[in-house]
């Protein structure tokens, strides 16, 4: 599996844990790094994205060397980091493209505008949601990503995941859909009318939750699972790593991610 993401010099999300879910699921990860940080386990300092040109000759080196089953895009930092990422998916278009959008941390990048976050988000609509295979989508988080005439709507959640689908991609991976009783599901989403709704997680809140289920999805996928098998175990293998999870720092716990799926 290609997993595109940050390094969290912490290992708690980013490319060290993609390395850790993907032994777990007896694949072999190779990686892109978008972004260096500066971080802890509570606060990210600063976030230095890697250029676009890198980004691009890494991805090609490693795919033109090693055959790969499946991409994982995560860490998304600027719109080249998408607009690479996208003409990589449609050069290698039989992977299964696993896009996950979860906490956006853009704002931190220092001398970062508004013009900046605008055009990530367009290029992701217009370019990496169409060629997806799943989109995982974190609800609590999905304001971030939504086009600008979305923005700051309450009652948004349901019109996004629709325009999701709508803009191509063949399916959607809500995470922590709010339900009408106020406890969180996970629901997944295909084409106009396929509709399928995963248990409840009782570990809401947990924001590096997505980031490891998109992993564990595009190490499933790589198996040739159906798509609701494989985000099915995807979500058990992360409530179980996350209810295992330790302190090792003064805040977010870290996953235990060496874990049965
Ligand atoms: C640069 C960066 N991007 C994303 C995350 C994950 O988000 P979270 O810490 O909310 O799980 C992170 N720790 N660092």
């Amino acid at each position: 599996v290609l997993f595109f993401n940050h390094l969290d010099p912490t290992g708690r999300s980013g490319l060290g844990g993609d390395i850790l879910t993907a032994t777990q699921f007896g694949c072999q990860a190779v990686t892109v790094l978008t972004a260096n940080t500066v971080q802890d386990t509570g606060v990210i300092e600063e976030i230095h994205p890697v250029n676009d040109e890198t980004l691009d000759n890494q991805a090609r080196c490693l795919l033109e060397d090693i055959p790969v089953h499946a991409i994982r895009a995560g860490g998304l930092y600027s719109a080249d980091h998408a607009s690479v990422i996208a003409q990589i998916a449609a050069d290698y278009d039989n992977v299964p493209l696993v896009l996950y959008l979860g906490p956006q941390y853009a704002s931190v990048i220092e001398d970062s505008t508004d013009d900046d976050i605008e055009a990530l988000l367009l290029a992701t609509w217009e370019t990496l949601i169409p060629q997806a295979a799943c989109v995982v989508v974190d609800c609590s988080y999905l304001n971030l990503w939504a086009p600008e005439d979305e923005h700051d709507t309450d009652s948004s959640i349901p019109v996004i995941l629709q325009a999701i689908l709508a803009a191509g991609a063949k399916s959607c991976l809500a995470l922590f859909y709010p339900s009408p009783d106020e406890a969180h599901q996970h629901i997944l989403l295909e084409g106009e009318s396929r509709r399928m709704a995963f248990g409840f997680f009782p570990l809401a809140g947990q924001p590096e939750s997505g980031d490891m289920i998109s992993a564990a999805l595009a190490c499933e996928l790589t198996r040739g699972k159906a798509l609701t098998t494989a985000c099915e175990t995807a979500i058990t293998y992360a409530h179980k790593a996350l209810a295992d999870g330790r302190k090792l720092g003064m805040s977010k716990l870290v996953a235990q991610r060496l874990q049965k799926p």
